[in-house]
């Protein structure tokens, strides 16, 4: 499916968000500034925008405050003067100064903000904010000089303006720290990559590097308790290394000489002296990053709804306002319909929409990330929660695909037992399948060397073919064999049979072991209504063998194409597909399922055909991830049922709907009530949180 293509990755948002994803920016800028191979990066937490940035929130609410202050003391609220306040004379003449200077320096980020919206013909929360504050500000100016001409009182709202102001500037300081904290994995993995890195030199002596200088083929030391600064193999040196970020893996893992260790992950006890693999964009740790923030750029269904309404809201409230202000003016006074006006205004923030869904999206990867859950399409997320059945591989999927080797067969009296296994293990030399591994290992404990292949080639599911010593040989399944053999297998095993020049000379059978966790996802499975199938290329009668024990629908002796039809004829009924699979040959069918997974990060192959990728290949991994997508679809919903919610009802009250019930809004409360939203969706964005495993 693979819909990223098709998306670009530059989502536009809704404009309340810039400065937020701006800020975030920012601060990954100040946090992150040694990472400079993630320069081209977009790391904002909901696909960030290129506007300037109007200044921090923060440092103009604090530089205003006092000049607020001052602006309310001297001017009386609504015409009513509270017991705080005093006047004398001209003291008006300094409150319109001072809110000159207010409307210039703290209305800043707003009408700037207001500009760039218009720029892009999509005016939203800046423009209205621009607008509200405009609107109370130049009415005021012209009380003052209506008084000043004509002697008669004309209220001015300078308390409404300033405290609305102050009130605007504090809630998007404390919005963009609740933006800022739902997308902080993202940014806690920036931070896992240390700043400089120890190079080995030539004549052993140590040089400091920073690790944007780090080639492929250094030789660097890691010490006790340091972060590894690049993906590499360890060259000497024992210790425990702790993944949990990068992979979900919990506990420390054991690495010695041979072994690879990815950037970012945490040395224990030990000194490791790694050989540089992969740096920058290609490292494992900015893969993940790439991913993240390409799944969280793209804009989903919901997510499109909603900016679509957020987009609307602009008009929605000018409308209300305009009536509002016709009407407030005919049944009372100008400066009622003025203050209804400017609280509609500013009320309807379609600010708390527009980031109901990319808050939790970005959560929801970040939090995913952090468990070795890496989503590469979010719509995989929503479509997860709707998904029909299941299709499993076993090998590796349900099994751990780490095979013993129960008996080596031989066909007739030309080889050795010996000399059949140097010929398994030779031509499994060019196979990424885990049946090769697991023989390549049994001769190695069996001290047999691997007879040496002029060309090995896949055949994709069904084994391996390549030409040594002049023969041309085949180690494939029963199925492709195509014949009867004369042999007992032993039971449940999964069996292959070497070929030399079409005929059969031996024959391996293997034993491979359910995973611990696989039997409780198939029940999860079932509890949510998910059909799970297993789809095998193995033969009958160890897909039955591992079928019964999990109790689960099985197809045997499955070609990838047979797979792949499989879940085309099921997407033909209608069905919302999941695909997991290893990856291995699997991804024509990971690609064609509405969701593809696939278990156990590695091949580049499942990275471009999975939707998701899971980096361990625990089968409660799986169900952790549909644990996840039903809770990011439910909050998501939440916040969009909240933010069109909000509006819905906040802007009749604001234009004065209830006033005959005596209830009324000031601009102020309305710049509070507009915070609150947003900062609600972010709080309830922040609160998804995964079972721990
Ligand atoms: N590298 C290999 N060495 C030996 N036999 C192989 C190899 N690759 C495939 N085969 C044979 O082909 C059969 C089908 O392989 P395939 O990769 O399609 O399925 P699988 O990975 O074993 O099972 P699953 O589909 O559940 O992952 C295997 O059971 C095995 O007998
Ligand atoms: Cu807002
Ligand atoms: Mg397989």
């Amino acid at each position: 499916m693979s819909n990223n293509k098709k998306h670009s990755s530059h989502s536009h948002h809704n404009h309340g968000d810039m400065d937020h994803s701006k800020h975030d920016h920012n601060e990954m800028e100040h946090h992150g500034g040694h990472h400079d191979h993630h320069a081209g990066h977009d790391h904002s937490g909901h696909g960030g925008h290129d506007h300037h940035h109007h200044g921090d929130f923060k440092e103009i609410f604090l530089k205003s405050l006092p000049m607020g202050i001052i602006i309310m003391i001297l001017s009386p609220m609504m015409g009513i003067s509270l017991p705080f306040q005093f006047t004398f004379q001209y003291s008006d003449i300094l409150v319109v100064l001072l809110s000159t200077i207010l409307y210039i320096y703290g209305g800043k980020p707003f009408y700037m903000g207001a500009i760039d919206e218009f720029k892009e013909k999509a005016p939203g929360m800046m423009a209205l904010v621009t607008l509200g504050i405009s609107v109370s500000y130049f009415y005021s100016v012209y009380a003052v000089i209506a008084r000043y001409v004509t002697g008669e009182h004309v209220m001015d709202f300078f308390f409404e303006f300033s405290s609305l102001i102050l009130i605007m500037l504090l809630g998007h300081w404390i919005e963009m720290k609740a933006v800022g904290e739902a997308g902080d994995a993202q940014k806690a993995l920036a931070e896992l990559v240390p700043k400089d890195a120890h190079v080995v030199l030539e004549d052993d002596s140590i040089e400091t590097r920073p690790v944007a200088d780090l080639q492929v083929g250094d030789l660097i030391r890691v010490q006790a308790g340091e972060n590894v600064p690049a993906d590499g193999t360890i060259q000497r040196g024992e210790s425990r290394v702790n993944e949990a970020l990068l992979t979900g893996e919990s506990k420390p893992i054991e690495k010695n000489p041979g072994d690879e260790v990815i950037g970012g992950s945490t040395n224990g006890d030990g000194v490791l002296y790694v050989e540089i693999k992969q740096t920058g964009d290609k490292s494992f740790i900015s893969q993940v990053q790439t991913l993240i923030s390409q799944a969280q750029s793209q804009p989903s269904r919901a997510e499109n709804l909603a900016q679509k309404v957020a987009g609307w809201l602009f008009y929605i409230a000018v409308i209300v306002a305009l009536i509002a202000l016709v009407i407030w003016m005919i049944i009372a006074d100008v400066s009622t319909a003025v203050i209804f006006t400017v609280t509609t205004l500013v009320i309807a923030c379609p600010h708390a929409l527009g980031l109901a869904i990319p808050l939790v999206t970005a959560r929801s990867t970040s939090l995913g990330a952090s468990r070795g859950l890496l989503v590469k399409d979010r719509e995989a997320l929503e479509l997860t929660t709707n998904a029909d059945v299941m299709v499993l591989d076993k090998t590796g999927t349900l099994t751990t695909g780490e095979f013993k080797v129960l008996d080596v067969e031989l066909f007739n009296d030309k080889y050795t037992k010996d000399e059949i296994v140097a010929l398994l293990a030779g031509i499994e030399g060019g196979s990424s399948h885990p049946i090769a591994q697991s023989i390549i290992s049994y001769a190695e404990q069996q001290g047999i060397r691997p007879v040496s292949f002029d060309s090995i080639d896949v055949i994709s599911g069904a084994g391996v073919e390549g030409q040594a010593n002049g023969h041309r040989y085949q180690l494939i399944s029963q199925k492709a064999y195509g014949r009867n053999l004369d042999m007992d297998i032993p039971k449940g095993a999964t069996l292959s049979v070497l070929v030399e020049n079409d005929e059969a000379i031996g024959a391996v059978a293997l034993g491979d072991e359910l995973k611990p966790t696989s039997k409780e996802l198939i029940q999860a499975l079932k509890k949510n209504n998910i059909q799970p199938i297993m789809a095998t290329g193995d033969n009958e009668k160890a897909a039955q063998g591992a079928a019964e024990i999990l109790g689960i629908d099985y197809l045997a002796n499955q070609s990838p194409q047979d797979k792949y039809e499989l879940v085309e004829k099921l997407k033909a009924e209608e069905k919302k597909v999941i695909m997991v699979g290893d990856g291995v040959n699997d991804a024509p069918s990971l690609a064609l399922a509405d969701v593809g997974i696939a278990v156990g990060a590695g091949t580049q192959v499942a990275l471009d055909s999975a939707d998701v990728i899971l980096t361990q290949s625990d089968p409660g991994d799986i169900e952790s991830f549909i644990e996840l997508a039903q809770k990011t679809t439910r909050k998501m919903k939440e916040n969009l049922v909240w933010g069109a919610g909000y509006n819905f009802i906040a802007i009749p009250i604001a234009a004065g709907i209830l006033a005959p019930i005596g209830i009324t809004l000031s601009p102020a409360v309305g710049a509070v009530l507009m915070s609150l939203s947003t900062v609600i969706v972010a709080i309830n964005a922040m609160t998804l949180k995964l079972e721990p495993k």
